[in-house]
C-alpha cells in the first residue's frame, strides 16, 4: 500500500481509512506512437519529486529511551518536526560535557513543518498505516519504470545522515528487498509480459554498478583484487551524453537472476564500515544504472523505432558529523570527503532551485558547480538536464539537528525542475545501414590517424583524444549491430510463426482435399429425393451433385479436386521455399553480426563480464 494513497500517523496524526493503493497495470506504452507524445496523465511536469520515510528506533534509540519527535500528516503530507526538550537533549548527547554545552548554547528549537510529495511512516511496524518496503515501491518505483517504458531517463536517489535508512530503503535486505531489486525484478516481468503482448519489440538491458570513494570511482562489476592498489576509473564529458565513467564494466542482462547476481556482486563489493551510528554504515556514494533499449521493428515500412532509458538508482554516504560519529584516522577521512560531496550536492540543488522559471523576467541563471565534486559532475544530467527525478530524505526519528538539516535540503531540492524528454529514434533499415556504413568509415580513418599519430609520437595528448573518440564510435557501433541483430531476430521470429502458420493452413487444406465433408446442396437434394434417394445421395457423397451448374459450383469433383489440391502444393511449396530464402538471408546477416562481434572484442571499448 502506498503511503500516499492512505495515511501515515505519528503520534497525533488523524488516522483515516482508505482504500488499498491499486498496482498499476501499466506496461509498455506501444512504441508505435511516433511523435513521442504521451498521454497527459503521464507527465507530472519537470520538477524534482520529493518524498520524506522516517525510520523505526534502533537498539541505541531504544536503549535511551528516545522520543520520536516526527509527525506525519496523511491527509496534507505535511510532515512536523518537533522541537527536543531537555529530556530529549539530555537523552541525545552522547557526554554530560556535550549536555552542558548544548543548555549553555541556549538555541532555541522549535516545530517546524515542511510538506513534500509523499510522506512515509516506517515508524512502527504496528501502525496499520505503516510504510512496508513494496509499499515504497509502488508508490515511486512503479511510477518510474512506467517513465523508463516511455523513453524517459530516471533517477532516484536516497539522501539522509548516516544511519537514517538510506540503503535500507535502496537495497534493503534479503527479507526485505528495497527499490533496487524491486525495480529489477519488475523491470524483467514486465519485458516477458510485453513480449508475450506482441513479438515485434526487442528489449536490450545492461547494468553498472559504481561507486564515488574519496572523490574516486571504482567499477563494483569488478572484483577487487586482494592486495593489489585499487583501480579507479576516469571521467569524461561527452557532447551527447554529458558527463560518463570511461571503461565502466556495462554488461547485456537477459533475466531477472542475471540481474540479481550483478547486484549483489556490486553491492558486496561496496566499502562499508562500522561506525558509532552505524554498524555497516556506506562510506560511498553508490550508483546502480540500468539501461533499457526498446526497438519495435515495423515489417510493413521496413522502419525500426528505438527508445532508450537510463535507471539511475543512487544510495548516497551518509552526511555525518565527526562529533557524532566519533570517528577518527580512515574513518575521519572518508566522513569528511563525504561531507565535501554532500556540501557539493547541497550548492547544487541551491543553485538549480535558484535557477530562473523560463518565460518569466530574464534573470542570470546561477553558475551550477556540478564540476566541484566527482558525485555532482556524475549526477549533472540527473539533477538539472533530462530526467525524472526522485529523492528519498531518510530520516531518523530522533535526532532534531540533523533531520533538520536533512529536511531543508529536500525542501530545497522540491523547486529543481528538470527537462526530460523522450528517447527516441526512429529510422528505416537502409538508414542503418548507411549509417553503420559510414561509422565503418571514420572508424578506418580514425584507425589509420591513431597509428599515424602513436608511429610519430608527436603529440601524445592529441593521439589520446584520437584513440577515445576511436573508441567512443566503434562503442557506438557495437550498439547499432546489437540493435541490427535485434531486428534482424524479430525479424526471424515472426517469419517463424508465419511459416508455422503456414505450414498448418497447408495441413488442413490437404487434409479437408482428402477428407471432404459432404456438401450441404447435395445432402439437402437428397433429403427432397425422399428417405431412399437420401440415403443413397449421402452414400455417393459430392459425386451425388447431378448434372445442374449450381451444384456443380457447391460440390467437387474428382478431376477439379486432384488440379486444385496440386495448385496449393505448387503454392505451398514456392512459399516455403522463399521462407527458407529469408530465413538463410537472416542467418547470414546474423553471422556476419556475430562474427563482427568477436572481431570487435579486442577493441575492448566496453568490457563485458
Ligand atoms: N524502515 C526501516 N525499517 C526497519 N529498519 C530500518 C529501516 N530503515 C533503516 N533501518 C535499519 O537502520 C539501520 C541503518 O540503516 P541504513 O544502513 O540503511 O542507513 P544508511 O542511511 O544507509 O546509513 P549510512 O549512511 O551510514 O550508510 C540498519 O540496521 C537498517 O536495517
Amino acid at each position: 500500500m502506498a503511503l500516499d494513497a492512505r495515511s501515515t500517523g505519528g503520534p497525533s496524526s488523524n488516522l483515516l481509512s482508505v482504500p488499498p493503493a491499486v498496482r498499476s497495470s501499466a506496461s509498455t506504452p506501444s512504441l508505435r506512437s511516433r511523435d513521442g507524445t504521451l498521454p497527459a496523465k503521464m507527465d507530472r511536469g519537470g520538477n524534482v519529486r520529493v518524498v520524506v520515510r522516517v525510520r523505526a528506533f534502533l537498539q541505541r534509540e531504544l536503549q535511551r529511551k528516545a522520543r520520536c519527535l516526527i509527525d506525519m500528516d496523511p491527509i496534507t503530507q505535511v510532515t512536523t518536526l518537533l522541537a527536543p526538550d531537555d529530556q530529549d537533549l539530555a537523552d541525545g548527547s552522547s557526554s554530560s560535557s556535550n549536555m552542558k554545552q548544548l543548555l549553555r548554547s541556549r538555541k532555541v528549537y522549535e516545530d517546524k513543518k515542511f510538506t513534500f510529495d509523499s510522506s512515509f511512516w516506517s515508524h512502527d511496524v504496528g501502525d496499520k498505516h505503516y510504510a512496508h518496503q513494496e509499499d515504497v515501491y509502488n508508490s515511486l518505483g512503479e511510477e518510474f519504470l512506467d517513465h523508463n517504458f516511455e523513453g524517459y531517463h530516471t533517477c532516484i536517489f536516497a539522501y539522509g545522515q548516516t544511519g537514517s535508512g538510506k540503503s535500507y530503503t535502496m537495497m534493503g535486505t534479503p527479507d526485505q528487498p528495497g527499490l533496487i531489486p524491486r525495480t529489477c525484478e519488475d523491470l524483467f516481468e514486465r519485458i516477458a509480459a510485453a513480449q508475450q503482448e506482441d513479438s515485434n519489440v526487442a528489449y536490450n538491458v545492461r547494468v553498472s554498478y559504481f561507486e564515488v570513494y574519496n572523490e574516486h570511482v571504482r567499477d563494483l562489476l569488478v572484483p577487487a583484487v586482494p592486495g593489489a592498489a585499487p583501480h579507479y576509473l576516469k571521467i569524461r564529458e561527452s557532447p551527447t551524453e554529458g558527463p560518463y565513467v570511461k571503461d565502466l564494466t556495462d554488461v547485456p542482462v537477459r533475466s531477472i537472476d542475471e540481474i540479481m547476481r550483478y547486484m549483489k556482486r556490486g553491492d558486496a563489493s561496496r566499502t562499508t564500515a562500522s561506525t558509532k551510528m552505524n554498524d555497516t554504515s556506506s562510506r560511498s556514494h553508490a550508483v546502480f544504472t540500468i539501461m533499457l533499449r526498446q526497438m519495435h521493428h515495423d515489417m510493413e515500412t521496413d522502419e525500426t523505432t528505438e527508445r532508450s532509458s537510463r535507471i539511475r538508482l543512487v544510495d548516497l554516504a551518509g552526511s555525518e558529523r565527526a562529533k557524532s560519529t566519533e570517528a577518527t584516522g580512515a574513518r575521519l577521512r572518508e566522513g569528511s570527503n563525504i561531507n565535501k560531496s554532500l556540501t557539493t550536492l547541497g550548492r547544487v540543488i541551491a543553485a538549480l532551485a535558484d535557477q530562473p522559471k523560463s518565460g518569466g523576467k530574464q534573470r542570470k541563471e546561477a553558475v551550477v558547480p556540478y564540476r566541484d565534486s566527482i558525485l555532482t559532475w556524475l549526477l549533472k544530467d540527473s539533477l538539472g538536464g533530462n530526467s525524472k527525478t526522485a529523492m528519498i530524505a531518510c530520516i531518523a526519528p530522533a535526532d532534531y539537528d540533523e533531520t533538520l538539516s536533512t529536511l531543508r535540503y529536500a525542501d530545497q531540492a522540491k523547486r529543481i525542475r528538470t527537462r526530460a524528454v523522450v528517447n527516441q529514434d526512429q529510422m528505416s533499415t537502409a538508414e542503418r545501414d548507411a549509417q553503420i556504413a559510414a561509422m565503418a568509415e571514420e572508424i578506418r580513418a580514425l584507425q589509420l590517424s591513431v597509428s599515424d599519430s602513436r608511429q610519430r609520437e608527436k603529440n601524445a595528448k592529441e593521439a589520446e583524444e584520437r584513440l577515445e573518440a576511436y573508441q567512443e564510435r566503434v562503442a557506438q557501433m557495437q550498439r547499432m549491430m546489437e540493435e541490427r541483430s535485434m531486428v534482424a531476430e524479430s525479424k526471424m521470429k515472426k517469419l517463424q510463426t508465419e511459416n508455422e502458420a503456414l505450414k498448418l493452413h497447408l495441413k488442413l487444406a490437404i487434409d479437408s482435399l482428402k477428407n471432404p465433408i459432404p456438401t450441404v446442396a447435395s445432402t439437402i437434394e437428397g433429403a427432397r429425393g425422399g428417405p431412399g434417394e437420401g440415403d443413397k445421395a449421402a452414400a455417393a457423397g459430392y459425386e451425388s451433385g447431378g448434372d445442374d451448374e449450381g451444384d456443380d459450383e457447391q460440390g467437387y469433383d474428382s478431376d477439379s479436386t486432384a488440379l486444385g489440391e496440386d495448385d496449393l502444393q505448387e503454392e505451398m511449396q514456392r512459399y516455403l521455399q522463399d521462407m527458407g530464402n529469408l530465413r538463410k538471408l537472416i542467418g547470414g546477416d546474423l553471422s556476419r553480426f556475430r562474427d563482427a562481434d568477436s572481431v570487435r572484442m579486442p577493441l575492448g571499448t566496453r568490457e563485458n563480464v
